[in-house]
């Protein structure tokens, strides 16, 4: 799709880690514009079914005015559980407390509406696995509160990724914003990106 607003992007999220993603694929949002919409899963409703969803509705709620807008939605799920995302140090400390040792899943929805209304998803998916961690571990990693506002009560970008035993998938995925996915969907829908 050629035209004057073929390289406008609207980045719908608050998340700056997402903003620094997507610089590196060399794109300049022209706004940032934050979707508010409710987060609450459906009953039932699994993991990679919820962040698709995530996605696709703040693409929807944000007015592109023109531009492609892209957002995104981070989960940690353990087995069928979608974690809380950590917002004090009582939901981050259960958080870790349940990760230790264990393989989690993290999936990252990511949704770009064209400047036609058309919207377009991936999901991008990643096993990790911590070490077993020790309460000292834990408890120096609740001082550092790197946790806060992270899906799942960690940040990999930080001092957790030294508690990361195995990783399989996509880190920029963990992170927030998939670089692989968020390129393959936007040269899809006709942004001009190298
Ligand atoms: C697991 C993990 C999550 N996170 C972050 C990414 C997301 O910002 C956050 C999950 O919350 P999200 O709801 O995906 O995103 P957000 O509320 O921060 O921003 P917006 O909805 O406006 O786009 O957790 C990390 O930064 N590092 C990690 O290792």
């Amino acid at each position: 799709m050629a035209g004057p607003t073929s390289t406008a992007l609207v980045l719908a999220s608050a998340s700056p880690r997402r903003r620094e993603l997507i610089a590196r694929l060399g794109v300049e949002p022209v706004r940032i514009d934050p979707a508010d919409i409710d987060e609450t899963p459906h009953d039932g409703e699994l993991p990679r079914a919820y962040v698709a969803r995530m996605a696709r509705e703040k693409a929807a709620a944000v007015d592109g005015r023109g531009a492609y807008v892209l957002a995104g939605d981070t989960v940690v799920s353990a087995g069928r559980r979608i974690l809380p995302k950590a917002e004090d140090e009582a939901t981050a400390r259960e958080c870790l407390t349940l990760l230790s040792g264990r393989r989690h899943r993290v999936m990252s929805g990511i949704a770009l509406a064209a400047p036609d209304g058309t919207i377009r998803e991936k999901i991008s998916e990643t096993v990790v696995r911590f070490k077993q961690l020790s309460q000292e571990e834990i408890d120096a990693y609740i001082a550092s509160s790197e946790w806060d506002g992270k899906a799942g009560g960690y940040a990999i970008q930080g001092h957790a990724e030294a508690l990361i035993a195995w990783i399989q998938g996509s880190h920029s995925g963990v992170v927030g914003l998939p670089l692989y996915e968020t390129r393959a969907l936007l040269k899809a829908a006709g942004f001009a990106i190298a």
